[in-house]
């Protein structure tokens, strides 16, 4: 039974209070370990060592803070398939999944930041006719949260902790509880990597306490948060009057537009990739599916007999398509809004039943679900679902495909099939989220805006766009 403790001044350590929460394997329902049970005492040591790191390590050279990073990155990939193992068996993810995306991504996360703070510049503005120079500095902000959600356990971790790091602020990061170990072992790797003590501090516990401990601190300026909407509703309530910076990667219901002139077979098999990757456990999957009239019944039919073809399986089998849902509780909030869609008149194409896997009954498993219905008004269009579980219907022509799309309070990202590039054109502009894929999915460049309007959040990540959240400009006049 591993017992994972707080990383706090470069040190392991048991939180404070000595209270431990379970933590559940979701491939067989079994505890497998503990985590600390962390509250404000634990958080008020970690800002602690936080503060005493900070005047050093604001103050350590880009190359110096560049080449920590591409270590902690290097020792990831050195260390692939322990962490994607801890990851898969963790989060219930199958292994492929944790070892070609996860933790290839975590690493990416760290040498990307690495690299982009030596090329990160801050601009100057003459000031014609005034004899004066403007020049704007980017400063650290100081002591920063990073709050994160276990659908991507060290990949959204690291998206948050790599940019805080690199532009020289110290960090209080908390991992989700119900998939604590990969951050758990992110601290030893940061200690082999020459991370200084205190730099990073990664404190464990539930939401509304160890979460809310570090939203409130009056020491930790900017948060950075990935989760459900309503938990990005209460840290807004009391992050704001206090005036801390706020990044809020928050929910989607993500439109997948089909168009009868798209390369169909392309679209097929991305639109499975789209719907049930992660087990649909990603705020891109797009959740509802609308396709053109035309192609609707060829569609429908296709789309089935692909989804059948995937195997729900063992997270830890080579050839598993879909693993466990993260927790009981999760799987149970999707077995719901599968019958509320059916009480909904959805009709359920496939799936839409548990999966009891030989030695692992007790785990999470659920069978990936097309459910047809006729109105975008129902509550499995509207709501978030977050599990392996989409919806098809047809549309008569691009007004009505967009009006559908639109339709709903999300607004994170939308993806489009046709091959006409007007229509693309018409379409993409007039689509209300932060993200839009044309004729394919989840293309990551980290150098991208990534983030969404409407209930979807606040700010967007990567690339500059992080750099900027994690420093303060400073505008300095110089007249001469
Ligand atoms: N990226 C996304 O879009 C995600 C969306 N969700 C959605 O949210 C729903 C709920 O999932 P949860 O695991 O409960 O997500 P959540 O939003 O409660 O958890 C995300 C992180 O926030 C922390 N947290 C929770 N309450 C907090 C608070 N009051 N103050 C500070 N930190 C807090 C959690 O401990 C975790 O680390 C899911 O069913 C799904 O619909 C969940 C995870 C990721
Ligand atoms: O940055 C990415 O590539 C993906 C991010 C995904 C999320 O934020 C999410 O699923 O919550």
């Amino acid at each position: 039974m591993t017992k994972i403790q707080n990383f706090i001044n470069g040190e392991y350590s048991h939180p404070i209070s000595n209270g431990w929460i379970d933590n559940y394997c979701p491939a067989n329902g079994e505890v497998y370990g503990q985590i600390p049970n962390s509250t404000s005492e634990d958080i008020e040591i970690a800002v602690e060592a936080a503060k005493k790191a900070f005047p050093k390590w604001s103050q350590t050279t880009l190359e110096k803070r560049s080449r920590i990073l591409i270590k902690i990155s290097e020792l990831l990939e050195a260390n692939l398939d322990l962490f994607a193992k801890a990851e898969s068996k963790d989060n219930g993810k199958p292994i492929s999944l944790a070892k070609t995306v996860d933790i290839p991504r975590a690493a990416s996360n760290f040498r990307f930041y690495g690299n982009a703070i030596t090329q990160f510049a801050s601009e100057s503005h003459e000031s014609i006719g005034q004899n004066a120079i403007n020049y704007t500095l980017r400063q650290p902000i100081g002591i920063v949260g990073c709050i994160s959600p276990w659908n991507l356990p060290l990949y959204l971790f690291t998206w948050k902790i790599a940019p805080a790091l690199a532009t020289g602020n110290c960090v209080i990061a908390k991992p989700s509880e119900v998939t604590p170990m990969t951050a758990y072992l992110l601290g030893e790797i940061c200690n082999e990597a020459g991370l200084p003590k205190g730099v990073l501090n990664i404190v464990h516990g539930l939401g509304n306490t160890t979460g809310q401990a570090i939203v409130k601190h009056p020491d930790i300026k900017a948060i950075s948060f990935t989760g459900g909407t309503s938990t990005g509703v209460t840290i807004a309530k009391i992050a704001a009057p206090m005036f801390k910076k706020l990044s809020l990667e928050l929910g989607g219901k993500n439109p997948n537009i089909i168009f009868a002139d798209c390369d169909y077979e392309k679209m097929l098999e991305t639109t499975i990739r789209s719907s049930f990757s992660n087990q649909g456990q990603i705020c891109l999957c797009g959740s509802r599916i609308f396709v053109e009239a035309s192609i609707y019944e060829k569609f429908k039919k296709d789309f089935v007999a692909k989804v059948k073809t995937l195997k729900v399986g063992h997270p830890s089998d080579t050839d598993t398509d879909i693993g466990a849902l993260v927790s009981k509780q999760h799987l149970n909030k999707v077995i719901d809004y599968i019958n509320i869609a059916k009480k909904e008149n959805g009709i359920v194409l496939h799936g839409g039943k548990t999966v009891s896997i030989a030695n692992s009954e007790h785990g999470y498993y659920l069978e990936p679900t097309i459910i047809e219905v006729s109105s975008n008004k129902c509550s499995i269009n509207q709501e978030e679902v977050f599990g392996p579980v989409v919806t098809i219907m047809p549309f008569k022509n691009e007004k009505e495909a967009l009006q559908l799309a639109n339709d709903v309070k999300y607004g994170l990202s939308a993806t489009l099939w046709t091959n006409d590039l007007s229509k693309t054109m018409r379409i993409t502009n007039l689509l209300k989220t932060g993200i839009v894929w044309v004729n394919t999915w989840m293309l990551r460049d980290l150098r991208t805006p990534f983030g969404g309007v409407k209930d979807s959040g606040l700010g967007r990540e990567g690339g500059f766009e992080a750099l900027h959240f994690f420093t303060e400009a400073k505008n300095i006049c110089l007249k001469y």
